[in-house]
Order: C-alpha cells, then structure tokens, then sequence
C-alpha cells in the first residue's frame, strides 16, 4: 500500500480532499523512489488498485514504471479516494489553525468521528463529473469524518482486495492519507482514540504480510526508519498554525 507523493497542494498545506490537484517534481521522485525501493526489496505484482484521483494514479503509474510492470491489470475506484474534507477543500491549514484553533483543526483532520463543515450542493464540483457517474444516489459525499471513509473503503477490502489477497495475488494499492489511515485502522485492529496520532507519509510502501485467515503478520515501511518517522511527524505538524 502506498500514498500518493506529494501534490501540489500538499506543499502549498492546503486541505486536499476530492480536490484533483497533480503530483509535484517532489511527489514524482517520491514515487519513483518507492517503486525502486519495492523492487530493491524484490517485490513484485499481479495486480493494481488506485483511486480516481490523478496524484495517486499517477504515483502507480510511477511505481509501475520503475518496476518494469506497466502491463499489470490497473481498477481504479472511487472508495480509495481521499476522505472528503467538505466545506475546508482548497483552505490552507496553517491559516485555517491560526482562525479556527489547532484543537478544532485536529479534531477536523484526525477525529474519527466529527466531519467537517459540509460543502454546499451547489458547490459541489464532482457531482458533474464523469468520473463518478456510477455512485448510486446518496453514496456521493459533500463532506466526511474518518467514519464515513471507513464505511466505504471497507466494502472494498471485504468484496474486492481481500478475495484477490486470498486467491494468492500480489496486490499494490495507490491511496492517500486517510483512504489508508481507514484501512490501517480496520486491519490493525487500531481504536477510536488511538487513530489520532497515526499519521501517513507520502511516497513510502507499507508492506502487509496476512496470514491464511487475512490477519496481518508484519506490517513495515520499506526504507530508511528515521527519515520515515520524519515525514510522518511534518504531516502532523502541518495542522499547526505558523508563529
Ligand atoms: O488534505 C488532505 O486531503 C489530507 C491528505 O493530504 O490531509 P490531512 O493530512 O490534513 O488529512
């Protein structure tokens, strides 16, 4: 499993959601660098999973390049998008602490379950989009705590991942931040509580090994710990406002 590396507006430390924003030179060199180190580890697939938004495609596509796996069968699905984050997509999140408090802010970015402001219907730009002609009504988000994100990422592990992990397929997803800090939580076993404090990096493989019954057995990031434990600490801090 992979997060996208980094988009644009990760850099620019704005709130991101739905938003379909691309890959920075940085994001590519992270994606990059984490098929080489995949394929350092001698990893290999036989099938893919994305989202239906571009920086997460893009960082497979990435991934697929560096590994000699361009061939690999690709679905992409709208239940690994990004959390929807509502009435805050497109704000900077250092201004919006400085405005609202980092307390409200961390309760908007990582409480499990208090959604942010929802967007307005009119506002809603992915509602015309082609992309997500096939949600049946109702399945389409104008905002979403982790809760929400929980609720439609599961169904895809329990009809669609799980079945092909199970069948013996070596399976690698492209997601983002709390698309995967949904799917830790469930396969972790990790609490209401304790989701909090769990932050992902951009650009570096989480590698799970299951188990016949699809317990996880080990779960690690592939590359240097420290510079790791690093980035996840910067994704944490981009909630705080600036002095
Ligand atoms: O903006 C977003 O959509 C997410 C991921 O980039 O951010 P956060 O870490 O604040 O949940």
């Amino acid at each position: 499993m992979i997060r996208h590396g980094q988009s644009l507006w990760n850099q620019e430390n704005r709130f991101t959601g739905w938003a379909d924003v691309d890959l920075t030179p940085q994001g590519i060199a992270e994606a990059q660098e984490a098929g080489r180190l995949l394929k350092e580890a001698g990893f290999t697939f036989d099938l893919a999973h994305t989202s239906l938004l571009k920086r997460a495609v893009r960082t497979l596509w990435h991934v697929q390049e560096t590994m000699d796996l361009m061939w690999l069968p690709v679905v992409t699905t709208w239940r690994l998008n990004e959390r929807h984050y509502g009435a805050l997509t497109g704000l900077n999140k250092a201004e919006t602490a400085a405005r609202y408090g980092e307390k409200q802010v961390l309760v908007w970015r990582r409480s499990y379950d208090v959604p942010p402001p929802a967007l307005k219907p009119e506002a809603n730009v992915s509602a015309g989009d082609a992309r997500y002609a096939g949600l049946a009504p109702g399945e389409m988000p104008l905002t979403e705590c982790l809760k929400d994100t929980v609720a439609r990422v599961l169904p895809y592990w329990h009809e669609t991942l799980a079945p092909a992990i199970r069948a013996g397929r070596r399976v690698v997803v492209s997601a983002h931040g709390n698309s995967m800090r949904a799917l830790i939580k469930y396969l972790d076993g990790i609490s209401d509580e304790d989701i909090v404090e769990l932050n992902v990096p951009n650009g570096v493989p989480l590698v799970y090994e299951f188990d016949d019954a699809l317990k996880p057995v080990r779960r690690y990031y592939l590359g240097d710990q420290a510079a790791i434990a690093a980035k996840m600490a910067a994704v944490a801090q981009q909630g705080k406002a600036k002095a």
